[in-house]
């Protein structure tokens, strides 16, 4: 069964309450339609009724609850919780009241007082206008330094990582990670590995060096990240600095990674900054054809994953399920 085939059936198992704050948008309706239709999840639209009913068209949507975060009866209720939440910032009441109008801050107020289970925005959103309210309203989660993001490829007829299933990080979020927060990165990856897939992750610290064979700066910090993920995690299949072929392809992880315990069979993808890791899944995703699900973040306190704003309605059935099975074990 495929990857999202077993996500599918495993939300179905155990329905979710999953808000869709984008719900004017034809392909989120589209989802939304067919989450309901092949029952992965209970579907919130926020947004207003008629504008909704009209873009939807001939979709059926009669099982979906909507909710007009304009004039809804929790808003007075989420404005307060907000500003409590907010104040030390310097945020006065009347600008909560008008900030969780906005339906991705009211998804996440949702969220927040357990009227809601999970939250999947980002096809009109950009990722920092998706992710900012979560830091903001939701935070990490308690074990969690760092919230950060990963994708889950399924790369066609392809013999690398578990069967063409991979999972590359950070693709959306962090910028430019230090070495702690790159090791953060790769530990908390590895375990997404684990709990969302059930595949032992194999990671590989990803730069444009294997093993010593150049320097920098920008190796030497892969190297220290490396060194202090398997420090704090020693259990781990780990290693780095390593390039991406000898992650991959055994034959020339013989070569530059000889004795290595994770070149050559990798399965989870560390990438040096988000220049490489945005640049590096788009272009799986676009000249393998993969199926490129996320980005999915990790370290949060409550399960809200993002989308690409070229995503099609598939991608975002496919997130929606893997943030139900997320909200699931969050329980
Ligand atoms: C997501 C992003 C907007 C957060 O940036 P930011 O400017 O630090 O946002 P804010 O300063 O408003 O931070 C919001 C809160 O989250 C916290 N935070 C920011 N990044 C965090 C992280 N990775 N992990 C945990 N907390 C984080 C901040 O400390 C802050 O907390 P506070 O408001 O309670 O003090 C920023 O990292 C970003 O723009 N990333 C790139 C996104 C992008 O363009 N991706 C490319 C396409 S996918
Ligand atoms: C994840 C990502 O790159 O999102 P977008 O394409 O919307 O910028």
């Amino acid at each position: 069964m495929s990857f999202i085939e077993q996500m599918k059936q495993k939300a179905r198992s155990d329905k979710q309450n999953i808000v869709l704050p984008e719900a004017t948008d034809l392909r989120v309706l589209q989802a939304a339609s067919i989450i309901l239709q092949e029952q992965i999840a209970n579907v919130i639209l926020i947004g207003n009724k008629d504008e909704i009913r009209k873009a939807a068209g001939d979709l059926d949507l009669a099982e979906a609850i909507i909710i007009d975060s304009e004039h809804a009866e929790k808003g007075q209720e989420y404005a307060q919780a907000f500003y409590e939440l907010r104040k030390s910032k310097g945020i006065t009441l009347e600008q909560a009241a008008e900030q969780v109008k906005d339906p991705v801050y009211f998804g996440m107020m949702m969220l927040k007082q357990n009227d809601a289970d999970g939250l999947v925005s980002g096809a009109i959103h950009s990722t920092a206008d998706t992710v900012r309210p979560a830091l903001q309203i939701i935070k990490t989660a308690p074990e969690a330094k760092l919230v950060s993001t990963f994708f889950v490829m399924v790369v066609p007829d392809s013999e690398y990582g578990h069967n063409g299933t991979l999972l590359f990080a950070d693709c959306a979020l962090n910028e430019n990670p230090n070495a702690e927060e790159l090791s953060e990165i790769a530990i908390a990856s590895a375990h997404s590995m684990n709990s969302l897939l059930d595949l032992t992750p194999v990671v590989a610290m990803l730069s444009y060096s294997t093993f010593g064979s150049a320097k920098s700066e920008l190796t030497e910090k892969v190297i220290r990240a490396a060194a202090l993920a398997r420090q704090k995690a020693p259990e781990l299949l780990l290693d780095g600095e390593m390039q991406v072929d000898a992650a991959l392809v055994q034959r020339v992880a013989r070569l530059k990674a000889p004795g290595s315990k994770a070149a050559g069979q990798a399965n989870v993808l560390i990438f040096p900054d988000l220049n490489a890791g945005n640049i590096g899944y788009k272009l799986t995703e676009r000249l393998a054809k993969a199926q490129a699900y996320g980005p999915i973040t990790q370290g949060l306190a409550k399960p809200i994953n993002d989308l690409s704003r070229g995503c099609k309605a598939e991608d975002i059935v496919g997130v929606v399920a893997i943030t139900a099975v997320q909200a699931q074990s969050g329980k």
